[in-house]
């Protein structure tokens, strides 16, 4: 039930990006009917630059005319419109926690992603075991300050942080493809791997889920790309 009458969501995003992806899960969580936009980002089109015009990024949300940017703004104003099942813990403590941790991911994890793809030899080995570091000290933080048991880092439904980590393992997958090297490992990251392989199973993850052949040919064409510049 949507907070008050809505008639029209619109999504503007890019099918290969994670931040889209967030945004369509927390919309099919919610059971929520929208019409997506594939948008052409090295010719965006002039709905998107006048929707977001500060970053004029992918995703955007328009609802009834109103748009809502950057994807961790654009969950929680999911998460306020449509209130059920509710992707944050009822309590003010906890609520703060999942929004400590989803920070983490976007100021860490995110940045480690792409340390690793622009790096080589040496620095990427460094950016690789940045990253699974920073896995680590999440893996610590969501047991210490959230975990109740599973499945999902939230507890018996999906949440925020489910939607987000589960959205980011497509990145890390393919930064494991484009380097051979393991990023997210069960040994390490117990918790973590159970709540995203939990989550990878739902229904609604499914239906987006990018096609492997597809991830295999970006990893390629990334391989390729990286072997030319090193004049490999
Ligand atoms: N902080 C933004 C990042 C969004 C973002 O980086 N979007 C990329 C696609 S993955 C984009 O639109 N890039 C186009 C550009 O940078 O011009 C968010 O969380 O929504």
């Amino acid at each position: 039930m949507a907070m008050g009458e809505v008639k029209e969501v619109k999504l503007y995003g890019f099918l290969l990006s994670g931040y889209c992806t967030m945004v369509h899960h927390a919309l099919k969580l919610k059971g929520v009917a929208y019409e997506y936009v594939e948008e052409d980002l090295q010719n965006k089109s002039q709905a998107l630059l006048e929707l977001n015009p500060v970053y004029k990024k992918v995703p955007v949300l328009v609802v009834d005319g109103k748009p809502v940017a950057e994807s961790l703004v654009i969950l929680e104003y999911v998460n306020d419109m449509w209130k059920d099942p509710p992707l944050l813990p009822e309590d003010p403590h906890k609520r703060s926690k999942v929004r400590f941790w989803a920070d983490f991911v976007y100021q860490k994890l995110v940045p480690g992603i792409y340390a690793i793809q622009n790096t080589k030899g040496e620095e990427q080995q460094k950016a690789i075991q940045e990253l699974i570091d920073h896995l680590s000290t999440l893996e610590d933080g969501i047991q210490k300050d959230l975990f109740t048991g599973g499945p999902f880092i939230n507890g018996e439904r999906p949440g925020l942080l489910d939607v987000i980590m589960g959205s980011a393992y497509g990145g890390f997958k393919y930064m494991e493809g484009l380097t051979n090297a393991k990023i997210i490992e069960k040994e390490r990251t117990p918790l973590l791997c159970s709540s995203i392989d939990a989550y990878v199973d739902l229904d609604v993850v499914k239906e987006t889920a990018i096609p492997d052949a597809m991830l295999q040919e970006l990893i390629r064409a990334m391989r390729e790309k990286a072997s030319a510049s090193s004049g490999a």
